[in-house]
């Protein structure tokens, strides 16, 4: 009762407080709305997710960038209506600066090309793993915070690029036991919605907003989505023939429509590539696939859960005009995002959670207070073999401590007492077997 009035302790009851303590304001514990903490279990969680991330990277020869969750805005400034722009967490900073939190990785990357420009040789094969932001405006309960893996190939024109990173996906699934069961990839080309408007003269600001109208056409009524569409110009006649086109299930049910041009061209390259890298089975075409990024121009795609019950797994694609919009060169560059939370609820629902817990080779506890310098000696020497030892910092009971090395997974308990130090030894007790023996301090392995 003391601490409630105002922090000073005893002021009801005890002498008057000679000066004013710090005064203590209950802080709320809990991290700000939509983001999260990682205490040790989720934080094991979180660096087994991202090692496969980074092991994969490495395996793919690609090399690890990175750059500051805070971004000016301008970046993510784009006039295609996405919902990543509407949710920006943009403010002004003391220096009146408009800034924001990335909402997502690819433009700091193509910013840093830029930057880096004939200096960096062509091809880049870049990943990063970095948080990413959004501010949404109802309190949906959604996160605002997330962390993405991307992988980006920047200077290579054909699609082996995009082949070459679907196979990297596919090898990350097969890493944390994933299987062509479980998840699938819906592939398509921006360039067929291209080559449909270019018949009807649409302006190439407006193939933006279209793609972007597209990408919700599973999370709202058609006639939104017709409405939208029309506002953005296309006549009804357009829309029709548009909506037509992405039903179509097949690839040469498409070239029925399209002809032989470039996204024809570009599908059956990528389908043949998949082939060779051993993945066809992973794959299908899906001309609804657009992708809600208005960059994107050539081939998109996203990992999907084959149940039907979890949002997209990853997406991504040819964004070939990104760093021009930037006034860098006209480099072509594809990428894509893989994002740290449905994934986990995938390995949640296939009961492929790892099992991850901490592990210790050693505890070590002087059984005597004067001992402890002992037990911080014995703690060097077996650190120093690159053995990981949690040193008893306290004189702790010896239930304590067999309680504590039960938790942590600890193979050795060391046990520091004023009889064997006397003869330069120490206890040593294996708690998988129990077994207990004493052995000098050089010989300890
Ligand atoms: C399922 C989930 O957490 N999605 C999520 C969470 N935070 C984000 C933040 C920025 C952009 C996209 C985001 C997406």
């Amino acid at each position: 009762a003391a601490r409630d009035n105002g922090g000073r302790s005893g002021a009801l009851t005890g002498p008057p407080v000679l000066e004013e303590e710090e005064s203590v304001t209950k802080i709320d514990v809990n991290p700000p709305k939509g983001t999260r903490d990682f205490p040790p279990e989720e934080m094991r969680l979180r660096n087994w997710l991202f090692h496969n991330f980074k092991e994969v990277s490495r395996l793919y020869g690609f090399e690890e960038v990175d750059f500051p969750v805070l971004e000016s805005e301008a970046l993510f400034i784009r006039k295609a209506g996405e919902e990543i722009r509407d949710q920006l967490y943009c403010f002004e900073d003391r220096g009146n600066r408009r800034v924001a939190l990335r909402p997502e990785l690819t433009p700091s990357l193509a910013r840093l090309v830029i930057q880096k420009g004939k200096s960096a040789p062509l091809p880049l094969k870049w990943f990063a793993v970095g948080q990413c932001w959004r501010y949404e405006r109802m309190t949906r309960g959604r996160r605002r915070e997330h962390y993405q893996w991307n992988m980006d190939i920047i200077g290579v024109p054909e699609v082996t690029a995009e082949a070459e990173l679907i196979s990297s996906i596919v090898t990350f699934f097969k890493r944390i036991g994933i299987t062509a069961s479980d998840v699938g990839f819906k592939i398509s080309s921006r360039k067929v919605l291209q080559e449909l408007l270019r018949r009807y003269s649409i302006s190439e600001n407006a193939f933006g907003k279209v793609c972007v109208i597209i990408d919700k056409i599973e999370k709202m009524p058609i006639e939104e989505i017709k409405k939208d569409l029309s506002s953005v110009g296309l006549s009804e006649e357009v829309i029709n023939e548009l909506l037509q086109v992405l039903s179509v299930k097949s690839l040469t049910q498409l070239e029925d429509i399209l002809g032989s041009g470039e996204a024809i061209a570009d599908l059956k390259h990528l389908f043949s590539l998949a082939e060779k890298f051993g993945y066809s089975d992973w794959i299908q075409f899906d001309a609804s696939v657009v992708r809600g990024l208005a960059y994107y121009t050539g081939i998109v795609f996203e990992g999907f859960d084959r149940a039907g019950k979890l949002r997209a797994i990853c997406g991504g694609g040819r964004y070939d005009r990104l760093l021009s919009t930037f006034g860098g060169d006209d480099l072509p560059a594809c990428g894509f995002g893989f994002g740290d939370a449905v994934i986990i609820e995938l390995l949640k629902e296939k009961n492929l959670l790892p099992e991850l817990s901490l592990q210790l080779d050693n505890i070590v506890c002087a059984l005597d207070q004067d001992l402890q310098g002992a037990a911080a000696t014995i703690a060097t020497i077996l650190r120093g073999k690159g053995q990981s030892t949690d040193l008893v910092l306290e004189n702790k009971p010896l239930k304590w401590v067999f309680k504590r090395a039960a938790r942590a997974n600890a193979q050795r308990l060391i046990l520091v007492g004023t009889k064997e130090w006397e003869k330069g030894m120490v206890g040593v007790k294996i708690l998988a077997s129990g077994e207990q023996y004493e052995i000098k301090v050089d010989e300890l392995d």
